[in-house]
């Protein structure tokens, strides 16, 4: 039976052109919208393995760089892909079948180049659910990482810091998270499952590696960042909005350390395609718990923190890239 999807742009089409026991297009020309879509266009079938395919054919084709690390920059850190020597830089709208960044603070490029002679392709700008992106589609360019030949994740974010102990500028080492948008069934990995891309059930309980967090937490030390730095639980919730002070505490006793809108479904997507992944925030606020306040969060100071915060975001993730690359060269 076919069923009738909805596009951004409010247009019908008919779904009997997909092959039915799996997730890709007879023809593989076929295009996912370009712009925002509502969340209920055909959940992940919109990526094909073909179409991902493509998009790598089409950046590998047109740089000489070959990446083993991918990096997303979180918002106000796209600052990092500057840094990049020898680059190659590839808008979105450019790019075959990508979506299209929304949000200040993500200029929205995938950069490729050598970050201290280490050859990393970067998203300069990531998608989000609140932007009207199915989570697949928020998370298909990590399947483009690995297609590249990443072997390792690196997600940064901007975070609200809901443990109390902490600062704004502190960063957030990421232990784990709690995937809230999972509780309501919502999952990048939802739909048919193909079986090129990972398994049908991947395992979650080493989601961030812990050989790069013991790595991440020595390098604190020798950077003198330890008083700044945390290891802590991210939960991701859909925004656009801010969190409710209930919502807030709510979320604190079940564990969490900071709150953000990104990260946790391109870490599933990273998994379940077996990309080793290292995570940290920013604390860009602190999380507002009390009724009493006057202080409200907002996404102009979400950037500027991340601006004033970009010399030691990227020395940090520089030193990590040396690491893990080295751990790629002694695993050869
Ligand atoms: O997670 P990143 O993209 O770093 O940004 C965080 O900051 C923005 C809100 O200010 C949201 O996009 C939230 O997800
Ligand atoms: N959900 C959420 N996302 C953020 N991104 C930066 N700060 C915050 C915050 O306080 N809450």
């Amino acid at each position: 039976m076919s069923q009738i999807i909805i596009n951004g742009n409010g247009n019908h089409y008919d779904d009997s052109h997909k092959i039915k026991n799996g997730n890709s297009y007879k023809n593989n020309n076929s295009s996912p919208p370009r712009t925002a879509s509502p969340i209920f266009s055909y959940v992940n079938e919109n990526y094909s393995y073909e179409i991902i395919d493509n998009i790598k054919n089409y950046l590998m084709a047109r740089t000489k760089i070959r990446p083993k690390i991918g990096i997303i920059c979180g918002t106000g850190l796209g600052h990092l892909a500057e840094n990049l020597t020898e680059a190659d830089s590839f808008p979105y709208e450019e790019i075959p079948n990508f979506p299209v960044s929304t949000v200040a603070g993500h200029a929205g490029r995938m950069v490729f180049g050598y970050l201290n002679g280490i050859e990393v392709m970067c998203m300069q700008g990531r998608f989000h659910y609140y932007e009207g992106y199915a989570l697949s589609t928020c998370s298909m360019p990590v399947r483009v990482m690995k297609f590249c030949g990443c072997t390792h994740l690196i997600a940064t974010n901007a975070a609200g810091g809901l443990n109390s102990s902490y600062n704004v500028g502190d960063i957030m080492i990421v232990k784990d998270h709690i995937n809230i948008m999972g509780f309501a069934g919502n999952s990048p990995l939802q739909g048919p499952n193909d079986h090129r891309f990972g398994p049908r059930f991947p395992p979650m309980n080493k989601a961030y590696d812990p050989e790069l967090i013991d790595i991440a937490l020595r390098l604190s030390k020798e950077m003198k960042m330890e008083s700044e730095t945390r290891c802590g639980v991210y939960t991701c919730v859909g925004g656009p909005n801010y969190e409710t002070v209930a919502e807030l505490r709510m979320w604190k006793i079940l564990g969490v350390d900071a709150v953000g809108m990104s990260t946790v479904h391109e870490v599933i997507t990273a998994r379940h395609c077996n990309l080793k992944v290292f995570g940290f925030s920013l604390i860009t606020n602190k999380c507002e718990t009390e009724y009493d306040t006057h202080e409200e969060t907002n996404h102009d100071d979400v950037v500027t923190i991340g601006q004033r915060r970009q010399a030691k975001i990227t020395n940090f993730v520089t030193r990590m890239v040396e690491e893990i690359n080295n751990l790629i060269i002694n695993c050869q």
